[in-house]
């Protein structure tokens, strides 16, 4: 690692812990307001813990399978660049591949504002199984910034091949909450979506959703703003996006999650994904030599 890199963390309050997750190092910053950590095993942010709060961001104590394509994701995967299944290469991982690989530590610096800005990249030519199961060239980067009372993550994809490439994605956040059956999500009413535990139908959102539990759904054309109201931590948590058409609401509920080998039995009550996506319908196209940029800003107050 870059010793000049390193320096420019240290003078911001960060530090890198060596190999501490699949063999790949974390950065953590500590500040006066928050602490945060970021895996550069696919690239992800593990943790966000304002002063005096529980964490913003849910993490198991389940260490999962430690292959490359073994499941140990939380935080704020990203799925990149595809979403869900991959319908071409049905024996691929799902959700794409940015999450199973280690992503490079490309800045350390501050905003005009001060706020603390950490920016990662990966691109396709760092990894040849990337190349192999990817043949199109792209760079990606992810700016992250953090501040007192959120964070938030600049997502840019870029095309650098001479053909357009179709991609799905999302920024996967499994978001922190006491107990899921106290917890409301707003600002989708009236909006469709389709229900992927029910054959995929086509429903139409009537009022908040609540309680969140054995949720699959991707809502389509939401609107760049919604509310997550956890009365179990007297918290609530806005989204605002910025290059997403989709939202999507997932959680495991008891049955699934005693199946999964990533979690605890009784971890689903204690997440909801709330992610921040191009997902099915809202599927695009990158245009050769272009960029799309998919942005998430988190806000947290407390519930009045
Ligand atoms: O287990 P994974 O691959 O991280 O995915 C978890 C879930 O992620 C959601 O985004 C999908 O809509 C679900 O279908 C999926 O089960």
């Amino acid at each position: 690692m870059n010793g000049q890199l390193i320096q420019e963390l240290e003078a911001l309050g960060g530090d890198l812990l060596p190999a501490s997750l699949r063999e790949c190092d974390e950065i953590v910053i500590d500040q006066p307001e928050y602490h945060a950590r970021i895996a550069l095993w696919g690239g992800h942010l593990v943790s966000f813990v304002p002063t005096g709060q529980k964490d913003l961001l849910f993490q198991s104590a389940n260490q999962g399978d430690q292959t490359r394509f073994g499941r140990r994701h939380f935080g704020v995967p990203v799925c990149w660049p595809w979403f869900g299944a991959n319908e071409k290469q049905l024996d691929y991982p799902a959700h794409g591949l940015a999450r199973y690989f280690r992503w490079q530590f490309s800045e350390a610096g501050r905003f005009k504002n001060g706020d603390v800005k950490i920016v990662l990249r990966l691109a396709s030519e760092d990894h040849p199984l990337l190349e192999e199961m990817w043949p199109q060239a792209f760079e990606l980067r992810q700016v992250f910034r953090f501040t007192g009372d959120g964070f938030s993550i600049n997502f840019s994809a870029a095309n650098l091949s001479d053909k357009s490439m179709a991609v799905t994605e999302a920024l996967h956040t499994y978001f922190h909450v006491g107990d899921n059956r106290q917890v409301q999500v707003q600002g989708l009413d009236g909006v469709s979506f389709i229900d992927k535990l029910d054959n995929g139908a086509r429903k139409k959102q009537s009022g908040v959703i609540t309680p969140f539990e054995c949720l699959d759904s991707v809502y389509i054309d939401s609107p760049d703003e919604c509310v997550i109201e956890d009365v179990s931590f007297a918290r609530k948590i806005t989204l605002r996006t910025e290059g997403s058409q989709s939202t999507v609401l997932w959680n495991p509920g008891p049955e699934l999650a005693k199946k999964r080998a990533d979690m605890e039995d009784e971890d689903y009550r204690h997440f909801v994904c709330v992610e921040t996506a191009n997902a099915l319908n809202n599927g695009y196209e990158i245009a050769s030599g272009e960029m799309h940029q998919l942005r998430l800003s988190v806000t947290v107050e407390a519930l009045s």
